[in-house]
């Protein structure tokens, strides 16, 4: 039996695993095409500000597994989640434990509706990885996990799976409510991305000028309203905290969403300014800035509704 099992060999999946597998743990990554040939040709390459490391860490693919793994911590996007939980529910064996990592607040229900008798934890991953040339780079500020259980029995999974990862010398806490936090950071994610996106700037230069500063603080106020009427209670000064937060990047910074967009990646655009326009017609909540934002990327092309 694979015991733990990192779903998606892209920046976080292989930053997650080679910390995992460095501290000792039993660790498989899910890869496909050619990153797994890659990975077993040349091991798992990191670079970092302490230096840079080579990891042999072992790879399959999903026709290798034989049957579900103790747990399993999904790491691709958002759009790719429906084919991982598909192929995780025909595993045979008793099913294992979820960890989600996708940004937006939906993966997490996904995970759990489609994977009934899982006990489901989601997490909110702060840090910037990106994997260039078959190197995965951390740049940036250090990055910290929080962690709640959504959804299934296990009451002791979450603890363990952040010993783990402290463990595994990756900053991780339990979330006070998970869900509170991944509202938080969709209102930072769908806002800037959104905001920086329909206006062609980097999101480090959005709040340089006042115009674009108070366009963001009415995105963010929607994704606080939605929150609200969605049962989540966002702190009251959530919004002044994410925009000072935000004037502090540097000007030239961008967010994953605008780079996928500009670039014409596959985005996670539909887990952020989608989901935002999605679920505010479904509660009946006013997002004007949201629907302008749609709207425009819409209509230039940008943006791959699911
Ligand atoms: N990168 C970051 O700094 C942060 C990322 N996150 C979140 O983490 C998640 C992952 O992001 P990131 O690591 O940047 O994304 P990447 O695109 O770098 O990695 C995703 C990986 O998943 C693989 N994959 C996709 N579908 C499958 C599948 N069905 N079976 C096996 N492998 C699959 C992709 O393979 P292929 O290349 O073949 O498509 C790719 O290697 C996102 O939801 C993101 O929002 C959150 C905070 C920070
Ligand atoms: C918005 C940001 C920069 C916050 O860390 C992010 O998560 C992203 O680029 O997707």
């Amino acid at each position: 039996m694979v015991e733990t099992l990192v779903i998606g060999a892209g920046a976080i999946g292989s930053f997650v695993a080679a910390r995992l597998h460095r501290a000792g743990n039993e660790v498989t990554l899910l890869a496909r095409g050619r990153r797994l040939d890659q990975l077993r040709r040349e091991g798992l390459r990191i670079a970092s500000a302490s230096g840079f490391e080579t990891v042999q860490i072992p790879a399959l693919e999903w026709d290798q597994l034989e049957g579900w793994p103790r747990q399993s911590i999904i790491c691709t996007k958002t759009c790719d989640l429906p084919h991982v939980l598909d192929r995780l529910r025909i595993l045979p064996g008793a099913s294992g434990r979820i960890v989600t990592l996708q940004n937006g607040v939906e993966a997490p229900d996904q995970a759990a509706r489609s994977l009934s008798d899982s006990t489901i934890l989601a997490g909110r991953v702060h840090g910037f990885f990106e994997l260039r040339e078959g190197t995965v780079r951390h740049v940036g500020v250090d990055p910290d996990i929080l962690l709640g259980r959504t959804a299934g029995p296990d009451e002791r999974a979450v603890d363990q799976v952040v010993q783990q990862l402290k463990a595994a010398g990756i900053a991780s806490a339990v979330a006070q409510d998970i869900r509170v936090e991944l509202w938080r950071k969709l209102l930072l994610a769908a806002s800037l991305g959104g905001v920086a996106s329909y206006l062609r700037i980097p999101a480090g230069s959005v709040m340089l000028s006042p115009c674009s500063a108070a366009m963001l603080r009415r995105a963010m106020a929607e994704v606080s309203a939605l929150a609200r009427v969605s049962g989540i209670d966002l702190p009251s000064d959530c919004v002044d905290r994410t925009l000072i937060f935000t004037a502090k990047f540097p000007p030239d910074a961008t967010t994953s969403l605008q780079r996928d967009l500009m670039a014409g990646r596959t985005s996670e655009y539909d887990a952020l300014v989608g989901a935002v326009v999605r679920l505010a017609r479904s509660r009946n909540v006013p997002v004007p800035t949201f629907l302008e934002i749609d709207r425009a990327l819409f209509s230039a092309g940008f943006g791959n509704r699911t």
